[in-house]
């Protein structure tokens, strides 16, 4: 189990969390981070008294806590991340479970919306915003593009920064990170511009984590990060287009859930656990987190599609994962269905669902994409986000690894074809749907982490050798 610094209380309020905060001194790490900063430094062999004096380092006290940090302790990775929508959580946790697995109690992980817990309107609100906005996809689509020009999202989040600055640097340093992870969009101009304002750039390592596989939108990339953790080529081409630098981009794919990876899928113990049909193929139909797109007429499509009215019997079965959308199960389980049919909420083990069905129909979200890839799933795009989601279609596509289609007709008709006439190209497609998987990306991410975090101890390190 991991170990957790002992909790403040409670009940404090945000008053007294900024000021315990801004009346006491910080205990982070004293290094400069800057990779390539510290890099020429490096080949310099600057690492003096003098140079880290220059570097803001005066404090008698600072330098022994340096000190005291050379030695081996936990280092605490603060994950920001928001719930608009499913993914950012999704890869947030897939990042403490793969840190968990590899590094053990060595980090202390924390997962946090930080503006949610701190700030105020309109940061604290987002969730319900971006569920608003979304429904609306004219209006997502709008907001979207509209904000896309850096003058805009920079000047607008710079004044949210202003305003909140006292707020936001409660809610980071409440937890003393020696490592702050964004796996947002729009969590990378208000932290690095506090702690830039409060001196701490240098001290703490900042890296983002981008969730969208495509046409990402351009707030994900700030000059300001250590790294920028890119899930495909494509990503990394628009970041490098952006102005970051080759040093700073790495792609090793989008952050997934170590259970995928590591579940050993055997479909028919999976489907017994799960009380499904061990003989008929099964179709997964979901919709994100929130159970968006044409999930409830997808259903009932496939309801007549999946039953031989000749023979009188299914050919297939249905599971329908709703997420959060209450509306959509009740509308789905008051239907009367002829096939097989499982309807569920908000499902925790999702590759367990995934590893028991034959294919996927789902909007095209990345967190579900990826982690579809990894089972082996042809899937079926019924629907996209505008902007974020909308490259996420010919990522599929033209990789072979599915189809996009928005009737629900169409969609039933193929998957019957797969279950019947044409089980070759289902399997051909689920062939190609595994050579797209990237299953290790989350391990890499954090290998790439513990690098960049003992590169910083070494240099700690080499500090103390040289101020004997
Ligand atoms: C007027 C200029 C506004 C510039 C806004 C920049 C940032 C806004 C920050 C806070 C406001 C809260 C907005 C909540 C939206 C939540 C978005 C989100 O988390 O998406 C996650 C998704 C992914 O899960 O985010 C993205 O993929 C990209 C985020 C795009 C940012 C859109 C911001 C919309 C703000 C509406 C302003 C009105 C439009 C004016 C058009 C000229
Ligand atoms: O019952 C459920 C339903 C879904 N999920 C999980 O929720 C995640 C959904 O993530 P997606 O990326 O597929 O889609 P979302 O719409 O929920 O995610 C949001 O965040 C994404 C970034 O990660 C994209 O930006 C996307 O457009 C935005 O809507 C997946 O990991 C999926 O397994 C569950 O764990 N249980």
């Amino acid at each position: 189990m991991m170990k957790v610094a002992s909790p403040r209380a409670q009940d404090d309020s945000i008053t007294q969390k900024v000021f315990r905060r801004v009346y006491s001194n910080f205990s982070f790490s004293t290094v400069d981070d800057d990779y390539n900063h510290n890099r020429r430094r490096s080949r310099s062999g600057d690492y003096g008294k003098e140079s880290l004096r220059k570097r803001g380092f005066e404090d008698k006290e600072q330098v022994m806590e340096m000190e005291q940090m050379g030695a081996e302790r936990i280092k605490t990775v603060l994950i920001l991340m928001s719930d608009t929508g499913g993914g950012h959580r999704a890869s947030a946790e897939a990042i403490r479970d793969a840190f968990n697995i590899e590094f053990g109690d060595d980090y202390r992980i924390i997962i946090k919306d930080v503006w949610k817990e701190y700030t105020g309107w309109p940061l604290n609100d987002m969730e319900r915003q971006y569920k608003f906005m979304v429904k609306h996809v004219g209006l997502w689509s709008v907001a979207f593009h509209g904000t896309s020009p850096k003058w805009i999202h920079r000047s607008y989040l710079s004044a949210l920064a202003a305003y909140y600055a006292k707020e936001i640097e409660a809610g980071l340093m409440e937890y003393k990170p020696d490592i702050i992870i964004s796996v947002h969009p729009l969590m990378q101009h208000i932290p690095l511009w506090v702690m830039k304002r409060q001196g701490l750039q240098k001290k703490v390592i900042f890296v983002t984590v981008i969730t969208d596989l495509n046409t990402c939108h351009r707030t994900w990339f700030h000059h300001g990060v250590s790294r920028c953790y890119c899930p495909s080529k494509e990503v990394a081409k628009r970041a490098l287009v952006d102005g970051l630098g080759g040093s700073q981009i790495r792609v090793f794919g989008l952050p997934v859930r170590p259970s995928f990876p590591r579940t050993i899928i055997c479909k028919d113990d999976l489907r017994r656990e799960l009380e499904i049909d061990s003989n008929l193929p099964a179709v997964l139909l979901m919709g994100g987190g929130e159970g968006m797109g044409p999930v409830q007429k997808t259903a009932q499509a496939l309801g007549d599609s999946l039953y031989d009215s000749k023979e009188r019997k299914p050919i297939g079965q249905l599971i329908v994962i709703c997420g959060r959308n209450k509306t959509l199960a009740s509308a789905l389980a008051s239907h009367e269905w002829k096939i097989p049919i499982k309807i569920r909420g908000f499902e925790t083990q999702m590759e367990k669902w995934m590893g028991a069905c034959d294919c996927i129909i789902t909007k095209a979200g990345p967190g579900t994409i990826a982690e579809a890839l990894i089972c082996g799933l042809p899937i079926i795009l019924n629907d996209y986000i505008p902007g974020q989601e909308k490259g996420n279609v010919p990522y599929v596509v033209d990789n072979g690894a599915g189809i996009f289609t928005r009737s629900p007709k169409e969609t039933a008709k193929t998957v019957a074809g797969w279950f019947s006439s044409k089980k070759n190209e289902l399997y051909k497609m689920s062939e190609n749907a595994l050579k797209l998987a990237q299953p290790e990306a989350v391990f890499d991410i954090v290998k790439d982490l513990h690098h960049l975090s003992q590169q910083q101890q070494q240099r700690i390190q080499l500090y103390n050798d040289y101020s004997y």
